[in-house]
């Protein structure tokens, strides 16, 4: 199984482009399964969620092609199956998008329950609420979610008792197709959602209020393909920014969004970094200083994402100072914590809070990850660890980011993948 090694010690210093969102791209891959014809996806990162989510489509009996920009044509006049395998779902829970489109157009999907995973239970019950209120027959069995409407869906009022980002997603999808309107309530304003509604508008769905909490659809009859570029990914952006500001080095991202990120370029700013923007650009500067300790505590957008809460946690062990790291969305999102504290981190936990104490110095270590943010804040803790760091399981770094390793290499950073 692959590793990343990592020699600490390099200030990062250069340039990289910032691939598409891996949390846009696989819902809109995803909603291409509601339009007639074929609709072209551009900027799809290269990734293994995004392989999964084209292995899905494909067992679903589209036709798919890929070519070396990444953009991808599905064409759904072929679809023969509605049901998303266990194989499938248990390696990439947003499988569960395939419920909403394949229910509202096709009146059946059967869909493997994702089940929990290492940050959380991750519970996918406000999903089938919002499509039983949309007049759906849902039964939950044999760890499938069997859901029948063959007389089509109609349009609900829809209150989320949480925000749930691929919960609104779900329903958003599935309304769109449904006799009426729907309304969603206490939705989720995640821009990635608001790029969904964007690409199922250009299908010719009539959505407004997405990026509020309130969405309103009136269903259409049909939707038809359309062209979409994919938006820049906010975390990947925020995860290189924290590599640079943990090194005391300097970086440009391009090819990304700031005005999506603020929650994490105040954050950033607060740790002492210099940060300047562009329309599509990004530089954060440390001048070779330590960062400074951060309180976060996270929270749906436009809060601080959870998403980036194990990179400022790594920023926090180096720091100066103590930082407290609060996670509000997981219930179990600090596994990276006892592998940090491997390397010399002095972090203590109190419930939903993790204390962490700055210290000057930490080790390389051999580390393992549970989770794709988890690893990628031990591939941070080891860009400043003193020797050789090794992360183990990367698989779950490959889930989510693309060729990690040679964007950090144009950075400077010493790092390889080994067999
Ligand atoms: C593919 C994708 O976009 N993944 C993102 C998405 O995950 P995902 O959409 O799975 O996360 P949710 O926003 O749904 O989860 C938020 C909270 O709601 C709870 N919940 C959710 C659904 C439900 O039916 N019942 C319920 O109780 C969850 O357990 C969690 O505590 O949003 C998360 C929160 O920003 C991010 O960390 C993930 O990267
Ligand atoms: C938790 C994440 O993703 P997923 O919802 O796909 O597990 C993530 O991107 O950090």
């Amino acid at each position: 199984m692959d590793k990343l090694q990592i020699t600490g010690g390099s200030k990062l210093d250069g340039c990289i482009r910032i691939s598409g969102a891996k949390n846009a791209a696989l819902p809109i891959l995803m909603s291409t399964l509601l339009a007639e014809g074929t609709t072209s996806i551009s900027n799809v990162p290269h990734l293994n969620d995004v392989t999964t989510t084209l292995e899905l489509l494909g067992i679903l009996g589209n036709s798919m092609t890929l070519d070396e920009k990444m953009t991808v044509q599905v064409d759904t006049s072929t679809i023969h199956s509605f049901e998303a395998p266990y194989e499938l779902v248990k390696t990439m829970r947003a499988s569960i998008l395939v419920l909403g489109p394949l229910l509202a157009r096709f009146g059946r999907a059967d869909v493997s329950l994702p089940g929990g995973c290492a940050i959380g239970s991750r519970p996918v019950d406000l999903h089938i609420k919002g499509m039983r209120a949309m007049g759906a027959d849902i039964d939950v069995v044999d760890g499938y979610v069997r859901a029948r409407a063959p007389e089509g869906l109609k349009g609900a009022r829809i209150f989320m008792d949480t925000v749930s980002v691929t919960g609104t997603e779900n329903i958003l999808m599935a309304a769109t197709l449904a006799k009426g309107t729907s309304i969603i309530e206490n939705a989720a304003r995640e821009p990635e959602v608001v790029d969904l509604a964007n690409c199922l508008i250009a299908m010719g769905a009539k959505i407004s209020g997405a990026g509020t909490d309130i969405i309103t659809i009136e269903g259409v009859d049909k939707l038809y393909g359309c062209q979409h570029q994919v938006l820049p990914d906010r975390i990947e952006t925020g995860t290189y920014l924290v590599a640079a500001a943990i090194t005391g080095g300097k970086v440009r991202l391009k090819d990304t969004n700031p005005e999506i990120l603020e929650a994490v370029i105040l954050k950033l700013q607060e740790a002492g970094a210099e940060i300047n923007t562009g329309p599509d650009w990004i530089e954060l500067n440390m001048h070779g200083k330590r960062p400074k300790a951060v309180n976060v505590t996270t929270a749906p957008y436009p809060g601080f994402p959870t998403d980036m809460q194990a990179q400022f946690t790594a920023m926090n062990v180096i720091a100066e100072g103590t930082g407290i790291i609060t996670e509000t969305i997981f219930e179990n999102r600090f596994m990276h914590v006892s592998e940090m504290k491997r390397m010399g981190a002095d972090i203590t936990i109190q419930g939903n809070s993790a204390i962490c104490r700055g210290v000057s110095e930490i080790r390389a270590a051999q580390v393992m990850a549970t989770d794709l943010r988890a690893s990628a804040s031990l591939v941070l803790a080891g860009l400043v660890a003193k020797g050789d760091t090794l992360v183990d399981r990367i698989y779950h770094i490959d889930r989510g980011y693309e060729c990690i390793e040679e964007k950090l290499q144009l950075m400077k950073a010493s790092i390889k993948r080994i067999a």
